[in-house]
């Protein structure tokens, strides 16, 4: 049986130091690297097949310090988004919260796929935000919520990412043709009004690096 191949693009967004470049080498490559370069966007590329079909994705880990303007263009670039936030740091949470009210306003309901991971479930003993907290803001914002190490093991990393993956895909394929043109063109309206960018200036720049 001839497999249809998609293309899903996954935006991993989150303060600097959450953990985002961990979480997604992790799920990757199942290997735990402790120190990364934060100095710009990653693009990775992958082939992934469930449920009798195959997607050809695309992560891009960005950047903690990203300025606005570049959110602005990853928010519209993704079809789908990580937002990673450190159990022991309140403030990544915070802006966690942030980041997922942006995305309320600049997609169209019930058209993205979002995932919420508490990184860094390994530092219990370092906790600052519960479980409850996370799973509160979740149900808030309508999202997929996980805790998971990207130090400690492979597996709730990939569970995330797949569940996440498999959520974008079904809603693609809820999402007739016609509208999803019509909702790329009104997210990049919405964020350039919010961000008082002009739609040139929200257009892909597609970051160098792939593996
Ligand atoms: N204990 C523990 N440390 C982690 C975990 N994930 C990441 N770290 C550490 O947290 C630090 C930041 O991790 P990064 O993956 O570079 O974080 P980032 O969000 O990509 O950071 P920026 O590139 O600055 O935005 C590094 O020292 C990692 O080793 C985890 O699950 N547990």
């Amino acid at each position: 049986m001839k497999m249809t191949v998609n293309r899903i693009r996954v935006v991993v967004l989150g303060s600097a130091r959450s953990g985002k470049s961990a979480v997604v080498v992790r799920y990757l490559t199942k290997r735990y690297i402790g120190e990364y370069s934060s100095t710009g966007d990653f693009l990775y590329q992958h082939r992934v097949a469930f449920d009798g079909a195959s997607s050809e994705v695309e992560i891009l880990d960005t950047c903690g310090c990203a300025k606005r303007g570049c959110l602005a263009e990853h928010l519209r670039w993704g079809d789908a988004f990580a937002v990673v936030y450190s159990i022991c740091d309140r403030r990544s949470f915070l802006a966690a919260a942030e980041l997922l009210a942006l995305l309320e306003r600049t997609r169209l309901p019930g058209c993205t796929a979002v995932t919420l991971l508490g990184n860094k479930r390994d530092l219990e003993h370092a906790r600052v935000v519960k479980t409850e907290e996370g799973q509160e803001l979740s149900l808030r914002f309508g999202c997929q919520f996980y805790e998971i190490s990207a130090a400690e093991s492979s597996a709730g990393g990939a569970l995330a990412f797949h569940a996440l993956l498999r959520e974008s895909r079904s809603l693609t394929m809820l999402l007739p043709t016609p509208r999803r043109k019509l909702a790329a063109y009104s997210v990049s309206k919405v964020i350039g009004t919010i961000l008082g960018l002009s739609n040139k200036s929200v257009r892909k720049k597609r970051p160098s690096l792939s593996i």
